[in-house]
């Protein structure tokens, strides 16, 4: 960021905290921090790539629609001014009337052009832009979905939202009819001004006398308008993250009574929102007088000095009224970029927030020479690792397990002391620090995403289900699955029952995060779920809610089949799950304190005993 951009962001900084001093912060949505950069001719040239593919159906468009309508549009004057001067006597002003109806026929036949290539201009823009915008935001959707964790570890879900919705909405006005106007308007100008100079020189420039001195006043406007429409989208931006955070934190707000406090806090959310809409839509009004005032100075010009012109036959009657209309004509399309200024800032605004997305590279990425994970045995070696989510603050120091294929291992320890971090450095959602992850003595940086991915399984804690049916849930696993392999599958984790129970059987629609199954029946799906990917490794993060003894037992059961023949990786927090593992690692702060079977752990009575101890004596007490 250069000095000047500095002091502007924090000029901004500056007004949003007066703005908001009276509102206390809960919650600081950092992502959206002041995007404060000036107009930038590089963006909108690469937002116009996004038109490349539509340059044939572009073509008939700017041919038909904008030249024929830019050509009716600065003729029809001259036919006035011929109609003035060819069909009406200067002297005794008596007219001709069959050239005054040629004439009128002539300007009836430019209208009707007009009407004919604006309709088709506005239809045409219509769909190419809606185009673009649907290529913009898939391209923006699909960039997301390849993003590593450590870019959503930083950015509420809810921002991520704006800018795959109204970002990219924001972006419609200016592909659907904004740039052909915008191009239309300046090549109406050039032309008048071209027109007006040919035909009279001096009076030409003596009525666009007044052109500097609006550009000098309105570009002083128009660095207010951008910091207010600026701040008018990080306040919106605002308010979906937290609406999306309300939603999803809806439970919790009603179970601890908070809905009051959370009202007020949207409430002053949006006021705040509107209020820096009015003042940015206001300041954009401001453009308006300015260009009636500089409009009006010019009329007065253009008839104080014709008439000048004309008393000393220099200039004609009709050329004067031609000059009228064309001074007209003038003025429309500078008001017209006026507007148009703002929506582009709206627009570069927006689209620099896209292409910040845009421009983010998965941190994991993949190598060019990647080659594909053969079947996996099963060998996974974690070698020494070392990783820090934030620099200088390891959440392994240091780790190192092997197991061998169809081995199950637990991973038990405190909270934070780095069970989940290993499995995410197994699914390479993160990369090491230091060390290596190898699966069958291969270093899984040297592979595809995809070939690693696919042979492992994993089971969250929090189950994620998705909007649809609980077939297409289990579905998930494998998408070329049959209905009879996602039955068996069910069968074989003990959930068939459940399923079968349900209201619609295997066509039972759940929505998002399944809200409607209990914990244990999401576990269960989870399971079915990765029996039918029938993944080579296996990872299960245990979840921790307590649940009755007959699903526990129920859920112990699935487990044995889904670990069956598997390398298998048990984040265990209830440490009745993981006694028959073969190997139970105990991990402490990052580091490795403790590494054996559950019998020879019991033994020596250090940390994995006293865990044991503690887990007995609290479901006891
Ligand atoms: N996305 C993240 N960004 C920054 N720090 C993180 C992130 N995820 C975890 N940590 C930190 O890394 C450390 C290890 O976390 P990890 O989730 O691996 O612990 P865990 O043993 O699985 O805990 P739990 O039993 O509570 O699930 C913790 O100190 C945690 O605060």
């Amino acid at each position: 960021m250069s000095n000047q951009q500095q002091e502007s962001a924090d000029e901004l900084a500056k007004r949003f905290k007066k703005q908001d001093g009276n509102r206390k912060e809960r919650f600081i949505y950092q992502d959206d921090e002041l995007i404060e950069k000036p107009f930038n001719w590089r963006q909108l040239g690469r937002l116009f790539t996004y038109l490349k593919p539509y340059r044939k159906q572009l073509l008939p468009v700017i041919l038909v629609g904008m030249v024929l309508g830019t050509l009716t549009r600065l003729a029809i004057p001259t036919i006035v001014i011929m109609a003035i001067d060819e069909a009406i006597d200067p002297k005794d002003g008596e007219a001709s009337i069959p050239k005054l109806l040629l004439f009128a026929a002539i300007m009836l036949a430019l209208y009707i052009i007009q009407w004919g290539s604006n309709t088709y201009r506005i239809k045409h823009t219509n769909i190419v832009g809606q185009r673009v915008i649907h290529d913009l935001r898939s391209h923006l959707f699909s960039h997301i979905q390849t993003l590593s964790f450590r870019f959503f570890d930083k950015r509420p879900a809810g921002s991520v939202l704006v800018r795959v919705t109204n970002d990219v909405n924001a972006l419609q006005d200016l592909f659907t009819n904004g740039v052909v106007n915008l191009l239309m308007d300046c090549v109406q100008l050039v032309g008048i001004v071209i027109i007006l100079l040919v035909w009279n020189f001096k009076l030409g420039l003596a009525v666009m006398l007044t052109v500097p001195l609006m550009f000098l006043v309105s570009s002083a406007l128009r660095k207010r308008i951008r910091f207010a429409w600026q701040d008018v989208r990080i306040k919106q931006s605002r308010i979906n993250s937290h609406l999306n955070e309300s939603i999803q934190g809806i439970k919790v707000t009603q179970a601890y009574v908070q809905e009051k406090e959370n009202i007020q806090f949207f409430e002053s959310m949006n006021s705040s929102n509107i209020r820096s809409w009015n003042k940015a839509s206001a300041m954009n009004q401001s453009f308006g007088p300015i260009i009636e005032l500089t409009s009006a100075v010019g009329s007065l010009i253009l008839f104080w000095y014709g008439s000048y012109l004309i008393q000393n036959d220099l200039l004609t009657v009709g050329m004067l009224v031609g000059f009228a209309n064309y001074i007209g004509n003038f003025w429309e399309p500078i008001n017209r970029l006026g507007q148009m200024y703002s929506q582009l800032l709206i627009a570069m605004a927006s689209s620099e927030r896209i292409f910040e997305y845009l421009d983010e590279r998965p941190v994991v990425g993949e190598l060019p020479e990647a080659r594909k994970l053969a079947e996996a045995n099963g060998h996974v070696l974690f070698d020494n690792l070392v990783f820090e989510y934030e620099a200088g603050r390891p959440a392994l120091k240091g780790v190192t397990i092997e197991a061998k294929p169809g081995q199950s291992i637990a991973l038990v320890g405190h909270t934070g002391s780095g069970k989940s971090t290993i499995m995410n450095l197994l699914c390479r959602f993160y990369d090491p620090t230091e060390g290596r992850v190898l699966i069958d003595g291969t270093d899984i940086r040297d592979v595809s995403l995809e070939s690693l991915r696919s042979q492992i399984g994993i089971v969250l804690q929090d189950t994620f289900i998705f909007s649809g049916t609980i077939r297409d849930n289990i579905r998930f696993g494998k998408l070329n699955a049959t209905d009879e392999e996602i039955v068996e599958a069910a069968k074989a984790v003990h959930a068939h029952d459940f399923i079968m129970s349900l209201k619609d059987g295997y066509d039972t629609e759940v929505q998002e995060r399944g809200n409607v199954l209990s914990m244990g029946q999401r576990q269960l799906l989870s399971f079915a779920r990765a029996l039918l990917a029938n993944p080579r490794i296996l990872i299960l993060d245990e979840a921790t809610a307590s649940i009755d003894t007959e699903t526990e037992l129920r859920i112990q059961k699935a487990l044995q089949t889904l670990l069956k023949g598997r390398t298998s990786f048990i984040v265990a927090h209830r440490l009745s799950t993981i006694r028959h593992s073969d190997m139970i690692v105990v991990l402490d702060h990052g580091s490795i304190v403790e590494q054996g079977s559950h019998d020879e752990l019991m033994a020596i009575r250090g940390t994995y005993h006293g865990l044991i101890e503690a887990q007995y004596r609290f479901l006891s007490a």
